[in-house]
């Protein structure tokens, strides 16, 4: 296989960052919509969307079913809900799906799986905007559990895709098994991602970014991130830059970048068994600190 590893040696080797002029306005930054949480669950919804908006988006629309909503809505007052009602079957109504659809072409960038739980609902969305969807799409957990399960084989998406499998979700979507995955992971990602047409962002200690024919490998990150919620937060970041205008390439390897150089730093301060992935979020001001720092310096 030909050497394509791009790591990232020094901080200018970065996709270029959006760049905020005076007469900015929200508008400018991206509106992005992230379909997640469930009962039980609420934590992935709330910390993709806080994830999103400490990643630089305009406006963050987290979707949440509506028995769920109220809790989404009242841990951070930045983002804004979108109700999801269900049926009997647990599939959307036809109201709530219709207007959910007619508002897709409004946003920037759209993730869905954090926190949804494997429900007829998701899948049917998940199989639904893979296909459909002409915006970036982020695919990440239930999402991916939904691809995973999926009866036909997927189609050719008719948007840019960004997944964000950790090696079990992986395992799922390929049907490899998770020993072979972590002992070949480029070449399976590599092959993933040529064979969809799809950027696969394979998570672990050196995560994982290729499109097929590129690849990168992060050099952010460490151990503390294993506690739940982290994979959340980078499904939330990733999602604010490809709704910020960055090629979804470019969103995934800064998105994963940002991701573990916050949690770096959060390790410095509070110790790699103590940070939890909230602390991510509270980090990410420190890492945009450090890497817009280096950009102007370099
Ligand atoms: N606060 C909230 O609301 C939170 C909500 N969350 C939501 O929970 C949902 C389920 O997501 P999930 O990742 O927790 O469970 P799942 O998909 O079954 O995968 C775990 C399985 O894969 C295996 N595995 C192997 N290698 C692995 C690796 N490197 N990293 C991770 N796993 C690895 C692993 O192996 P084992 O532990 O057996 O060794 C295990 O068998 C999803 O919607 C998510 O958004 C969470 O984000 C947490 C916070
Ligand atoms: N040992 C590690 N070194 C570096 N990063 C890690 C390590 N363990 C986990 N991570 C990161 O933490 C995140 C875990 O994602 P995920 O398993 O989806 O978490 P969750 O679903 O609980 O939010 C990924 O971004 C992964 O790269
Ligand atoms: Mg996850």
């Amino acid at each position: 296989m030909k050497d394509f590893n791009m790591n990232i040696q020094r901080i200018s080797d970065l996709p270029s960052l959006p760049q905020r002029t005076t007469d900015s306005h929200k508008g400018t930054f991206g509106k992005v919509l992230i379909i997640a949480g469930s009962p039980g669950m609420t934590g992935a919804a709330c910390l993709s969307g806080m994830a999103a908006l400490r990643g630089g988006s305009g406006l963050v629309f987290i979707a949440t079913p509506v028995s769920v909503q109220s809790i989404v809505a009242s841990v951070n007052p930045c983002y804004l809900t979108i109700p999801l009602k269900m049926d009997s079957e647990d599939q959307l109504t036809p109201e709530s799906r219709s207007n959910l659809l007619d508002q897709l072409s409004g946003f920037d960038a759209v993730a869905i799986g954090p926190g949804c739980g494997q429900r007829p609902w998701v899948r049917d969305l998940t199989l639904h905007l893979y296909e459909k969807l002409t915006e970036p799409l982020i695919v990440d957990a239930d999402g991916l559990n939904s691809l995973a399960a999926a009866d036909s084989p997927l189609p050719d998406p008719a948007g840019p895709r960004i997944l964000t499998p950790h090696p079990g979700e992986f395992s799922r979507l390929t049907n490899v098994s998770i020993k072979e995955i972590t002992a070949n992971r480029e070449t399976h990602a590599l092959e993933f991602a040529r064979q969809r047409k799809v950027i696969l962002l394979l998570k672990g200690a050196g995560t994982i970014i290729t499109d097929g024919s590129r690849i990168a490998v992060n050099p952010t990150g460490n151990a503390g991130m294993a506690t739940g919620g982290t994979g959340d937060v980078l499904t939330g970041l990733t999602t604010s830059l490809a709704g910020q205008g960055l090629p979804p390439f470019d969103a995934a390897q800064l998105g994963a970048y940002l991701h573990g150089l916050a949690g770096d730093l959060a390790a410095d301060d509070l110790t790699q068994p103590a940070m939890i992935a909230a602390d991510l979020i509270d980090y990410l001001p420190d890492a945009w600190h450090e890497i817009l720092a280096n950009q102007t310096s370099e």
